[in-house]
């Protein structure tokens, strides 16, 4: 399930296997199982409410399940030595301090997990805010803090990325920045989890796909498998 980068960095892959998670009266998971390759985009699709949030904070050890296991090569995320550098997440609370610059920001977070400082620079170049970079967050576009959010998943340069909804608040130019970008990061190798609403976008975008809807899979695999993306999930969320 994983393999090395010539230089020895592992590569990491993502195994949700029979998670469920339950919120009193509400099922918001159950029994869903995937995994997600490196070298890869995948796409995870379901209506509002599916479960999609729910099941990347479990995979990033925010919510505990109620059953099953998500791991990523092969151990949960709260056990990671070095989380950081092993998975960058995205996720659509993501929070930034007001007052901090987008240059700030990064170094606090980069101090706090042990990465030089020299690499706060290089994420804002990756995601094009070099510009921005001594401008207070808050005063930052919608579009601005997603690349900012996306910088800092970035920061630890880790082999596994998983993103929710980051294509929110971008303009048409950003989202087809970000379309070329993720697909940068797969064929780097890295193993890259993105959940969406925008279909035409992710048809564009992604190599496999899951599909859920009331926390269960409906299906998963390769793009080319779906034919028309935006029929096939119609077809299935509504059956
Ligand atoms: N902390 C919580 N307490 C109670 N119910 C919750 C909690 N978090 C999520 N839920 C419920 O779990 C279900 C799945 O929600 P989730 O946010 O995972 O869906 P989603 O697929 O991400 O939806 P969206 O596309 O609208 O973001 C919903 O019914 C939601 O109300």
């Amino acid at each position: 399930m994983t393999r090395r980068f010539a230089t020895g960095r592992l590569v990491a892959v993502i195994a949700v296997q029979k998670l469920s998670k339950r919120f009193g009266a509400v099922e918001a998971v159950t029994d869903l199982s995937f995994t997600v390759r490196p070298g890869a985009v995948t796409g995870f699709l379901g209506p509002n409410g599916a479960g999609k949030t729910t099941t990347l904070r479990m995979i990033l050890g925010l919510v505990t399940p109620t059953s099953g296991t998500a791991t990523i090569d092969g151990g949960r995320y709260v056990d990671l030595p070095e989380p950081m550098k092993s998975v960058g997440a995205v996720l659509e609370s993501t929070a930034f301090h007001p007052a901090h610059t987008a240059r700030t920001h990064l170094r606090v977070l980069s101090t706090a997990a042990g990465i030089p400082s020299e690499r706060v620079d290089g994420v804002l170049e990756l995601v094009d805010l070099q510009h921005a970079a001594k401008r207070r967050v808050g005063g930052f576009s919608l579009g601005m803090r997603q690349r900012l959010a996306i910088a800092s998943a970035l920061l630890g340069d880790p082999p596994v990325l998983i993103l929710d909804e980051p294509a929110n608040g971008l303009d048409p130019e950003g989202i087809h920045w970000l379309r070329g970008f993720l697909r940068a990061l797969a064929v780097d190798g890295r193993a890259v989890l993105v959940s969406s609403h925008v279909l035409t976008e992710m048809a564009r975008t992604v190599d496999s796909v899951v599909v859920i809807n009331h926390g269960k899979l409906l299906a998963t695999g390769p793009i080319t498998d779906f034919g028309n993306l935006e029929d096939a999930y119609l077809e299935l969320v509504r059956s």
